[in-house]
């Protein structure tokens, strides 16, 4: 049975409401990481109705990296950090001291499928193919296990579609809306990644708690 995972949001510490919340995450367009979030700068532009009539949800800003987003976090340039649990450096940010887990949701990515430029010739034996590495686990499942490859680590989804239409690799996993982006269509079915998402937000400085030793 095909299900479609609604939204579903958990404040984990409540913080205060940020009067002009802005969301940074994993770019350039296209990405799952921009789909998740913008729906949760939708989510949290619905709390804020004064600001909805004024025109918008809050603005997501998207960076090459996951830590550039999170260095814009730390910088305050945003307020939020949106990250995919299944990015395997995510503990970076559960145990930096400056930052705290805000809330979680889970939703579905984009359709992933590898994916060649339209129009390309026949491949080579043993493709190149772009992908991040959260992902490449499924490009097996997609190619059924079957067809030699060589992957080449990409710093996105999206950056991989950009690296197969500028000729620089062969194939790309990547999702529907970047393959769109960049020229390219599939050559594998497709599927989803049901995923948790991570937001993180700046710490809030916490009351100094008494040494449970006597001072001397
Ligand atoms: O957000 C994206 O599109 C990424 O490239 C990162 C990613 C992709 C799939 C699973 C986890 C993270």
């Amino acid at each position: 049975m095909k299900t479609t995972s609604l939204p579903c949001f958990v404040a984990v510490t409540p913080t205060s409401m940020v009067t002009e919340p802005t969301m940074g995450t994993l770019g350039p367009s296209g990405t799952s990481s921009e789909l998740a979030a913008t729906t949760l700068a939708s989510k949290l532009g619905e709390a804020r109705p004064s600001r909805r009539a004024e025109g918008g949800p809050p603005e997501v800003h998207l960076f090459d990296t996951y830590e550039e987003a999170g260095i814009a976090l730390r910088t305050r340039r945003v307020t939020h950090l949106v990250v995919a649990n299944a990015y395997k450096a995510v503990h970076e940010f559960y145990m930096d001291p400056a930052l705290q887990l805000a809330m979680v949701f889970v939703l579905d990515t984009p359709m992933y499928g590898v994916a060649k430029p339209r129009g390309a010739g026949a491949l080579p034996p043993a493709p190149t193919i772009a992908s991040h590495p959260s992902p490449v686990p499924i490009i097996g499942q997609l190619l059924a296990g079957s067809d030699a490859h060589v992957v080449v680590p990409s710093d996105s989804t999206s950056a991989a579609a950009r690296a197969a239409a500028d000729g620089q690799v062969d194939l790309a996993l990547t999702t529907a809306p970047a393959a769109q982006m960049y020229g390219l269509e599939f050559i594998t079915h497709t599927r989803t990644i049901r995923m948790v998402w991570s937001v993180f937000t700046v710490s809030t400085p916490r009351r100094p708690t008494r040494a449970p030793w006597p001072a001397w």
